[in-house]
């Protein structure tokens, strides 16, 4: 499809998505914006757009398609500056916060003057920020949650879909209520509880110098979201403040209610507190990328001898086949090999276990 495409907000899910829909349809101009103007610059020489917008007003009103992926408190303020441009009367405007009953509220001026807001939250993304972590593949089998209003016809919503099909990404229309009901306990809360396990940690740091050293491994994993740009969770969690309150009221008594178990010694709820969490976990679903991602791993299954790695990872190299993390694993009970390497898709998943199979006799498996 021919159109201008205006990006606001040139970081990982702007940079991500301009990609996608450029790879879908090379012929779109995509147009970008950001406040940072070298995170604009950027974007154009890694050509992720294919120009930068005078000003925030000059790509609004030449734009077909407006998508804001900014912070969820400044998509507010800028849809509030928009009601001020002249857009063009069929231009489809979205966003991609990960909170939307506020965004969708201050987004009911725009279509009470006839302007089409729909909603929108990529529901897969990572810890990293900014243009260079953005990628054309990242929404790949994720739910795409849209939240289009009742005034909102259905014809705009499939046009925004044809739009973003690039994303391969799979549509799913909430209500912003059940949105932010839904993303409050499987997205925003957990990133609480990590950047508490990690202040936790630190505190324990001043008492004992060897905390951060042995915290490298599962510690590691379980605290990974903590990492995330603390701008966009402040924000997540100002908006959503109403589902957060209940769940930290949630949470407070379910950590009393286990605590008095260990304080009692009751070994049989414990342990059925703990298989029925893992019942739970073990029962997800893990290759539909979520708001709390699945890695592509594979599992190798490697003689313990010195040079194995840079072996099986030159092969790789060989054959431009990208790895976004390895790690030994330490144990062989339950999971078969012991080197995990992880992919960004199930593609270079796919390639890469062929190429292992092409060059060694080693087994992988995928877990
Ligand atoms: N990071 C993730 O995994 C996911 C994030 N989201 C949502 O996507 C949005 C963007 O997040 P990321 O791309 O991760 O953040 P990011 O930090 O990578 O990019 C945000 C960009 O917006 C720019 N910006 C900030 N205020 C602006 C303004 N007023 N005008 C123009 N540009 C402005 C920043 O300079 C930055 O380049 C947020 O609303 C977030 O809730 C949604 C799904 C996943
Ligand atoms: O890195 C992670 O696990 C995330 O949680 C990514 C993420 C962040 C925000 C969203 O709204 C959706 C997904």
């Amino acid at each position: 499809m021919k159109g201008n495409i205006f990006v606001v907000g040139l970081g990982l899910i702007g940079g991500s998505l301009a990609l996608a829909i450029k790879k879908e349809h090379s012929e779109a101009t995509i147009i970008g914006f950001d406040v940072n103007e070298d995170e604009a610059k950027l974007a154009r020489s890694l050509k992720v757009i294919d120009e930068i917008a005078v000003s925030l007003e000059d790509g609004m009103e030449r734009a077909d398609v407006i998508i804001l992926a900014t912070p969820v408190m400044q998509t507010e303020n800028i849809l509030a500056d928009m009601l001020e441009f002249r857009l063009k009367e069929t231009v489809i405007v979205t966003d991609v916060g990960s909170t939307k009953q506020r965004i969708v509220k201050q987004a009911e001026r725009l279509l009470q003057r006839g302007i089409t807001f729909i909603g929108g939250h990529p529901m897969a993304g990572s810890h990293k920020s900014g243009v260079t972590a953005a990628r054309a593949h990242l929404f790949e089998n994720a739910f795409y949650v849209l939240t289009p209003t009742s005034e909102v016809p259905s014809d705009k919503v499939e046009r925004l879909q044809e739009w973003l099909k690039g994303t391969k990404a799979q549509f799913v229309i909430l209500s912003p209520r059940e949105h932010d009901r839904i993303t409050g306990v499987i997205s925003h809360f957990p990133h609480i509880i990590a950047a508490s396990l990690v202040h936790q940690a630190q505190q324990y740091e001043s008492e004992h110098a060897l905390v951060s050293r042995l915290a490298a491994g599962g510690f590691r994993d379980i605290t990974r979201i903590a990492s995330s740009n603390p701008e966009m969770w402040r924000d997540i969690f100002i908006h959503n403040k109403e589902e957060l309150l209940a769940l930290f009221d949630r949470w407070l008594s379910e950590m009393n209610m286990i605590r008095s178990l260990v304080e009692q010694e009751n070994s049989e709820k414990i342990y059925h507190y703990f298989l029925t969490a893992k019942q739970f976990r073990d029962g997800l679903p893990v290759r539909t990328k979520g708001a709390i991602p699945s890695f592509y791993d594979l599992y190798v299954d490697v003689p313990d001898y010195p040079g194995v790695i840079s072996e099986i990872t030159g092969y790789l190299a060989k054959e431009n086949i990208s790895i976004t993390n390895i790690r030994i694993i330490e144990t062989r009970e339950e999971i078969y090999g012991v080197l995990r390497l992880s992919f960004q898709s199930e593609e270079d998943r796919a390639k890469a276990k062929a190429c292992i199979k092409k060059h060694t006799n080693y087994e992988t498996y995928e877990v």
